[in-house]
């Protein structure tokens, strides 16, 4: 057992990015940094959940990975599925308490979206875009998340609005890129059910859906700190482009690794938007 894949299979890059959205949600929302006890619950209940959701991912994931991505800690022996399961349950398990100490809504919230991602990865994930709209509608549920905990929506709704259209077309888009352990697994994705050309269609849609809602925060009149998301979306409309020009898997990591970045380079963008 390798001590460093605790760490490595929680994929800790998304889930610190995660809890910056969290608490990104709590600023846009009022408009101001929350309370240090407030960002740092609202942090932590997201890196734990996310933790967990990428912990028990990998556990039900584990044939299809042994394919797709051998490196990871499950198939190459880094850490036995039993041990991947309980340390996922205890993530979930710290988040929760956490949550019970920011408000009731904040509980239910934290409760619902853990075992959503419990079932995708059990369940929804073979199923046609359900899957898809799932991990989607759980990243657009942590801006939500950081709203809720200061009891107030503001311009969190916008952010939750890009980051649920941008990872349907990242999901769908990743679906084409793991066409071959997906279909070993028997699972019905999007490329599989409907073929790489027209799976690629859908996502390049979501991917113009993102840039189009991308502005909908300059509507409200946020400041000129949002200039910066003009490169973020170039960089989408960039990633559609190639996903539509062929869908290999080479071209289909490169777009979803490009829709990542974006994501990362947005978050930034509407951190110095919201406060500037
Ligand atoms: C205009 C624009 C792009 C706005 C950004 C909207 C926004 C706030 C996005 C943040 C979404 C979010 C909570 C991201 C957390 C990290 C993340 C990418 C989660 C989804 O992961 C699922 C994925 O399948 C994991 O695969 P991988 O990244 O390859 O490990
Ligand atoms: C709202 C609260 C309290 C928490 C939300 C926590 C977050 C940010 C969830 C976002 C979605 C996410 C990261 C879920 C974790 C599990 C997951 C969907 C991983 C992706 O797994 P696969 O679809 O198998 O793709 P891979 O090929 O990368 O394994
Ligand atoms: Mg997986």
């Amino acid at each position: 057992m390798e001590f460093k894949a605790f760490i490595e299979i929680t994929r800790p890059h998304n889930c610190l990015l995660a809890g910056i959205v969290g608490v990104l949600g709590s600023i846009v929302a009022v408009g101001d940094i929350p309370a240090p006890r407030t960002a740092l619950l609202v942090f932590l209940v997201v890196v734990l959940g996310c933790a967990g959701g990428n912990t028990i991912n990998d556990y039900f994931d584990y044939e299809i990975d042994k394919i797709n991505r051998p490196e990871r800690p499950l198939p190459r022996g880094a850490m036995s599925r039993r041990t991947a399961l309980y340390y996922s349950l205890a993530l979930f398990a710290v988040g929760l308490s956490l949550a019970a100490l920011i408000n009731i809504y904040a509980f239910t919230i934290a409760l619902v979206a853990y075992v959503m991602m419990f079932l995708y990865a059990w369940k929804l994930k073979p199923l046609p875009f359900v899957g898809n709209l799932t991990v989607a509608a759980l990243t657009a549920a942590t801006p939500l998340y950081g709203a809720v905990a200061v009891e107030h929506l503001g311009l969190a709704g916008y952010l939750a609005v890009c980051a649920f259209l941008v990872n349907v077309a990242r999901e769908v888009i990743k679906d084409i890129e793991d066409v071959e352990g997906d279909v070993a697994k028997g699972a019905r994705t999007l490329p599989i059910l409907w073929g790489n050309k027209k799976a690629a269609r859908v996502g390049a849609l979501f991917a113009v859906l993102t840039v189009a809602a991308s502005f909908l925060p300059v509507k409200a009149g946020v400041g000129l700190g949002y200039y910066a998301m003009v490169p973020v979306d170039l960089i989408i409309l960039y990633a559609a482009y190639l996903i539509l020009r062929s869908q290999d898997r080479e071209t289909a990591h490169r777009s979803q690794k490009l829709l990542k970045i974006s994501i990362f380079l947005a978050v930034m963008a509407f951190l110095v938007a919201a406060l500037v």
